[in-house]
């Protein structure tokens, strides 16, 4: 019989290194990825693109509008109705925003079933990256990585990412403030039975990714 496709999936707050952490992984182990937190964002980027407010009309939009993204983790892309969003989803209005739409259940189920589609046709085995991945998208992947690290690094890593485009102020919202928002709809902040923390904070990326693609399954 043959095996299942290998499933990785890594959790974490803010700036624990997730994205980077998992394409890291995706392309030293020959498997596509995912980046969930991209969909919140471009959902988050159609609600402020068409002004919605009203959560019935937001979670229609986001229902029939199509979202395209793309697995390759050597070439990350994500397009909303053929506008491509890969840079605007970055934007921190978006990333200011983006709690607003990700915490509401309807838009959770719409998103979290696109995601398992996904998944679910990554047949050569995919890494995928978010909140609730773990633990509500994919609890029976063989690899489950909760990613960690202490604030004071994800604040630093973060305001670096993003140079002169924040202040300490606006990134210290972006990811402590934001965190607390996320965590009232995803069980991030404590790992699950049988998901393996990785706290990164002295950790260089080289180090993390190497410890993840090690709790592979050996044959891979
Ligand atoms: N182990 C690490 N050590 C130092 N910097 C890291 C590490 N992992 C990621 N980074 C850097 O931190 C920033 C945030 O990482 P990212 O992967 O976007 O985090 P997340 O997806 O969890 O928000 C990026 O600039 C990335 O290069
Ligand atoms: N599986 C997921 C992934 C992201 N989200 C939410 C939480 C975040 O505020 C946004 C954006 O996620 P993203 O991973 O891009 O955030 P950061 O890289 O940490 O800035 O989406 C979620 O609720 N569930």
């Amino acid at each position: 019989m043959k095996d299942e496709p290998l499933i990785i999936a890594i959790d974490g707050p803010s700036g624990s290194g997730k994205s980077s952490t998992s394409r890291g992984v995706a392309r030293k182990l020959g498997l596509a990825y995912l980046d969930t937190g991209a969909m919140y964002r471009a959902a988050a980027w159609l609600v402020a693109e068409r002004t919605l407010d009203d959560p019935a009309a937001v979670i229609d939009a986001i229902a029939t509008t199509p979202m395209d993204i793309a697995l390759d983790p050597a070439a990350f892309a994500i397009s909303v109705d053929g506008t491509d969003v890969t840079e605007a989803i970055r934007e921190p209005r978006i990333s200011a925003s983006v709690s607003k739409v990700s915490t509401i259940q309807a838009v959770r189920d719409i998103l979290i079933a696109r995601q398992r589609e996904l998944i679910a046709g990554a047949d050569g085995g995919i890494v995928v990256e978010g909140r609730d991945i773990t633990t509500v998208v994919a609890p029976d992947a063989q690899v489950r990585v909760l990613l960690v690290a202490d604030p004071a690094a994800r604040i630093a890593r973060r305001q670096a990412e993003l140079g002169g485009r924040a202040d300490h102020a606006q990134v210290t919202d972006q990811v402590i403030r934001r965190d607390a928002d996320d965590s009232t709809v995803a069980a991030f902040t404590e790992a699950a039975p049988g998901v393996t923390v990785v706290d990164s904070t002295h950790l260089t990326l080289d180090q993390v990714i190497d410890r993840i693609c090690g709790m592979a399954p050996v044959d891979r």
